[in-house]
């Protein structure tokens, strides 16, 4: 299982989550996100933490044109796609990345853009304001939660092992209760997820 560190807007953030243990860093490039952040930080926040940490670019309505724009000034090496689009965005998309489709739970049976042909796109379950901190009611997606499916929603230091617990998600992802204001990180709250992330793994999957 990943853990994804989202809404990195500096260097000195993007160095804690990773030493932190965090597999990915999350940099918004949605204009209507209080994390948003230049593709210029963006790519020096992860030049400053190695290859080993994934850099995933986060958009939210926004045209194929500007994604690819921004994730290659940003150097990212991934990216993660909210909002309606079609399989057609999805499949061009994922021959330059590999892909976090994030859908609500409402949206999951009447999915049919999430794209299953060459390229890499994974499923994430995310509440339906991105970045408002409401967790999903985990036991209620249980009969529905895909195999391999991603985790976001209201996660943090406090509820991350519970949720691993009841949906063994492929990866975890927060922001919001990870920060002492939007944008900015609360260290000891990205410590504690990381950690609490990592010690649910060995508790929750079979080895
Ligand atoms: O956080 C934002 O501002 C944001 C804006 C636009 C798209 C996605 C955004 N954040 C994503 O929201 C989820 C979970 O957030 P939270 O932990 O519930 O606060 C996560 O996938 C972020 O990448």
């Amino acid at each position: 299982m990943k853990v994804k560190v989202c809404g990195t807007t500096s260097v000195r953030d993007a160095v804690l989550s990773a030493e932190a243990g965090a597999d990915a860093l999350g940099f918004i490039f949605a204009p209507v996100s209080r994390r948003l952040v230049t593709a210029q930080v963006a790519r020096e926040a992860g030049l400053s933490v190695g290859p080993a940490v994934a850099r995933v670019g986060v958009f939210l309505n926004q045209g194929l044109d500007e994604v690819l724009r921004l994730s290659e000034a940003a150097r990212v090496s991934a990216v993660q796609i909210h909002g309606p689009v079609s399989s057609l965005y999805l499949e061009h998309l994922a021959a330059y990345y590999p892909v976090l489709r994030v859908l609500r739970p409402a949206d999951l049976a009447a999915a049919q853009d999430v794209w299953r042909g060459p390229g890499q796109v994974t499923l994430m379950l995310d509440a339906p304001e991105p970045g408002g901190g409401q967790p999903l009611d985990w036991a209620g997606l249980r009969p529905e939660f895909p195999v391999g499916a991603w985790l976001a929603g209201g996660l943090g230091p406090q509820n991350v092992a519970q949720a691993v617990q009841v949906l063994r998600p492929a990866g975890v992802d927060a922001v919001s209760r990870l920060e002492v204001q939007p944008g900015v990180k609360d260290p000891e709250a990205v410590r504690a997820f990381v950690r609490a992330a990592k010690q649910a793994i060995g508790q929750s999957y079979p080895q």
